[in-house]
This record gives structure tokens, C-alpha cells and sequence, in this order.
């Protein structure tokens, strides 16, 4: 656009994390990226600030303690001004946050009122590395911009679709619907965005394939995709269940906690940390970088190895288990860091499936690229790829689309 448009059609994105904000500022009428950046470390004296001018300009680099979101976006917010890209600017039209937990009230995309900060105060507890952190996002965001618009996009919305028989845990159900307990499922916007572009990749409708989505970052998880619809997910009431992640357990005999408290003596807060932050891959064996992990391995470190395996394991069991739910699948797609760039996990993912129509063809699954491609060889029956996800552009998209309709 000009600056003699007088419609503003820049999208500030927010993408809080539990110790990380990653953002992204688009102009959504001239599909162009200005600007993007990534606040990690957040709350440590190590913090890191990387900012990349996209318009010109070399990328730059913070460091020094930054000790909340709250401090974070000040900091994105000077170095954006710094590029004439400053959140004052007349032609910014909304800020976009990603808000993890939505409940059951969010199937879409909402512009952020009180009453809405009220529900996702709410949903603390059951995603407590995350919503505190959107929520100092907002807040900051309000206080640079009370003006604007600020639209929160949950990673609960896409999943909302799954039916009662995926969503219900066999427990009580009155003790369960009095305490809205339920499978939610998170990373919802990735596993949409993935799901569409694998079809795309397909040269397909969306509506016409079955895509089971591995979405493997520091947190990870998998989801069920029919001809475009979510009818199931791995991660449930909280980002705890499903995959085994950088840090979190993922799946386990939820007994496991009452022996952790009775026999241990471990608190409820301890046994929570544990399972969230002292697990995982970490608890395994002391990373949580696939990369580092992966280096371990080549040194011939056994504990590294079975923590590999244990992981690879695990994102085969939910492999086979979405293939029976879908019952016939078109793609398997790899997205997130881990999915992204680590071809032996990929690799191991799929070894054996070949009954199954599921195969990775060594060469394609060796070249880098960051754009979405099939990794599978010709005669595969199910497409293996690889679609990049973009939450940023994602949250942008939904952000504009529901700003510019007015409601
Ligand atoms: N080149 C790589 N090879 C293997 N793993 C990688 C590579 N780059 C990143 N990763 C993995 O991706 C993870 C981060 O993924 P990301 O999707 O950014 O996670 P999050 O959004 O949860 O922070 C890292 O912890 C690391 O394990
Ligand atoms: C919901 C969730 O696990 O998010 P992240 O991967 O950003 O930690
Ligand atoms: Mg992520």
C-alpha cells in the first residue's frame, strides 16, 4: 500500500510463548513482510532480542536481562520505531495475539474486550506456561495502543470441531462437564494452516484429504485432519498430553501422580513442574535440542539414543492411531522446528510403515528448503512431507480478515 491509502492494513503479530515472543509485522493489502523478530530467554539475565528489518536493513541483536513479555514488546516496539515501523504508526489496523487456551468459548478468531480477558484469566490454570503470557502481551499492547484493535487467535479454535467421542475422557461425566473437562487441543492455528497447505501441496481442496499433522516443536503434537476438519488432537485438557515434547512428559498412567505424592511425597506444584518442565526429552537425558540430541547420538551416547527412541515411538503409536481414526489417509506432514528440519526423525518416524503405504525417500528428505515439499518416493501410497508452518502469517490472515469485516 501507499501512504496515501488511507485504509490501514498493517498487522502486528504476537506469538507469546512460556520464556519467548515471537513476532511478525505484515501489511496484509501489499502481502508483504516488513519486519520479524524473536524475544527469547525471557525473565533470564541471558536474555536475546534477534530483530530482522525485511524492508532493508541487516538484523540485529540484544542481549541483557529482559525480565517479562511486558518488557519484551517494549523492546520489539523500539526497535520496530528504528525502522520507521514504530506501533504508533497511523497505518497499523490491528495487533494479533496468539492466546493458547480458548476454553470452549472460542471457536474463532475475537476482538479482545474485558470480558474475553476475563475468560482467558479463567483458563490459567489449565495452560499456566502460556495464558499468563498472552495476557501480559495484551496488556502491554493495550497500554501502547488503546486505539487499536487487538484480536486474540486461539490455538483451542481449529480443534473445536473434534466429535464428543475424541473430546471425552472416560471419567465421570458429571464430575468432568462440572469442571469443563475435556480434550481441547492446542497448536491449533499451525495444524490449520499445515493442513490447508499440505493440500495445496497436493494440488487438492482441502476438503478432499485426509492429513495427519506432527507438529514437532519445543511443545509438540498431532492432530486428525478430514477433508479439512480436526477430529482429533493429542494434546487435551492442558499442552501436557499426546507427544513427548522438549520438556513435558506428554502421555502417562495419570496414577503415576497419586504414586508421586503418596510414596514420593512430592507436592502437587512439584509433581507439576516435574511433568512439564523436568521431563520430556530433557528429563531423559538432559536436552531438549533435537540438534544437540542428535550430536549425542553420532558420539555414541546411549542415553541420548533412547531418548530418541523413546520419542520416536511415541510419534509412531499416534501415527498408527490417526491412520485407524482417519481410515484413509492421504499425507503425514512434518511441521515445527523439529518436524521442519530434523530428517532423522522423519526418517524414523515412518521406518516400517511401508504395509501402511508410508515411506521416506533418503534424498528428498535430506534437502533443506523452507518450502513445503513431499519427501515420500513415487510409489508411496501416502504423501510424506514436509509444509513449513507459518503462525505468524496465520494470525495476521485471521487478524485482518476479522478487523476489515467490522464485527
Ligand atoms: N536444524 C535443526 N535440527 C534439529 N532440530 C532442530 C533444528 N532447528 C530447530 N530444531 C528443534 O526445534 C525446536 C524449536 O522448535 P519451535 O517450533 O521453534 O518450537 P517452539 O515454537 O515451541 O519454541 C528446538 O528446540 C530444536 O529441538
Ligand atoms: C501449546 C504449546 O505447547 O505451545 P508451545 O509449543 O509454543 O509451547
Ligand atoms: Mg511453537
Amino acid at each position: 500500500m501507499t501512504s496515501t491509502d488511507p485504509t490501514p492494513s498493517r498487522v502486528l503479530v504476537l506469538n507469546s510463548g512460556s520464556s519467548s515472543v515471537k513476532y511478525q509485522l505484515l501489511d496484509m493489502a501489499g502481502s508483504t513482510r516488513l519486519a520479524s523478530g524473536l524475544v527469547e530467554r525471557i525473565g533470564e539475565e541471558t536474555s536475546r532480542l534477534v530483530h530482522t528489518p525485511l524492508t532493508g536493513g541487516d538484523k540485529r541483536e540484544l542481549t541483557g536481562p529482559i525480565a517479562d513479555h511486558g518488557a519484551a514488546l517494549k523492546a520489539v516496539s523500539e526497535e520496530l520505531a528504528k525502522d520507521g515501523l514504530g506501533l504508533d504508526s497511523p497505518e497499523l489496523a490491528a495487533i494479533g495475539h496468539r492466546v493458547v487456551h480458548g476454553g470452549l468459548k472460542f471457536s474463532a478468531p475475537t476482538v479482545i474486550t474485558e470480558e474475553v480477558m476475563a475468560e482467558i484469566e479463567r483458563l490459567v490454570p489449565v495452560a499456566p506456561l502460556h495464558n499468563p503470557a498472552n495476557i501480559t502481551g495484551i496488556r502491554t499492547a493495550q497500554a501502547l495502543r488503546p486505539d487499536l484493535p487487538q484480536v486474540a487467535v486461539f490455538d483451542t479454535a481449529f480443534h473445536t470441531t473434534m466429535p464428543e467421542h475424541a473430546a471425552r475422557y472416560a471419567i465421570d461425566v458429571e464430575t468432568a462437564d462440572a469442571h469443563r473437562i475435556r480434550r481441547y487441543g492446542f497448536h491449533g492455528t499451525s495444524h490449520a494452516y499445515v493442513s490447508r497447505e499440505t493440500a495445496k501441496l497436493l494440488g487438492k481442496d482441502p476438503s478432499e484429504v485426509n492429513v495427519i499433522v506432527l507438529h514437532l516443536g519445543n511443545g509438540a503434537s498431532a492432530s486428525a485432519v478430514r477433508g479439512g476438519v480436526c477430529v482429533d488432537t493429542s494434546m487435551g485438557l492442558t499442552p501436557l498430553e499426546g507427544l513427548v515434547m522438549g520438556t513435558r512428559s506428554g502421555d502417562i498412567d495419570p496414577a503415576v501422580t497419586f504414586h508421586l505424592e503418596r510414596v514420593a511425597g512430592m507436592s502437587t506444584d512439584e509433581i507439576d513442574v516435574l511433568l512439564n518442565k523436568k521431563s520430556g526429552l530433557v528429563g531423559l537425558c538432559g536436552d531438549n535440542d533435537m540438534r544437540e540430541i542428535r550430536r549425542r547420538i553420532d558420539a555414541g551416547d546411549q542415553r541420548a539414543a533412547l531418548a530418541f527412541d523413546i520419542y520416536i515411538h511415541r510419534l509412531k503409536k499416534y501415527i498408527g492411531a490417526y491412520y485407524a481414526v482417519l481410515g484413509k489417509v492421504d499425507a503425514v506432514a512434518f511441521t515445527a522446528g523439529v518436524g521442519e528440519n530434523a530428517a532423522p526423525v522423519r526418517e524414523a518416524a515412518v521406518l516400517g510403515l511401508e504395509e501402511l503405504g508410508l515411506a521416506v525417500d533418503g534424498e528428498l528428505n535430506a534437502v533443506r528448503s523452507d518450502a513445503p515439499r513431499l519427501i515420500s518416493p513415487e510409489y508411496a501410497r501416502v504423501a510424506v512431507a514436509v509444509v513449513p508452518t507459518d503462525e505468524e502469517l496465520e494470525i495476521a490472515t485471521q487478524t485482518y480478515a476479522l478487523v476489515r469485516s467490522g464485527t
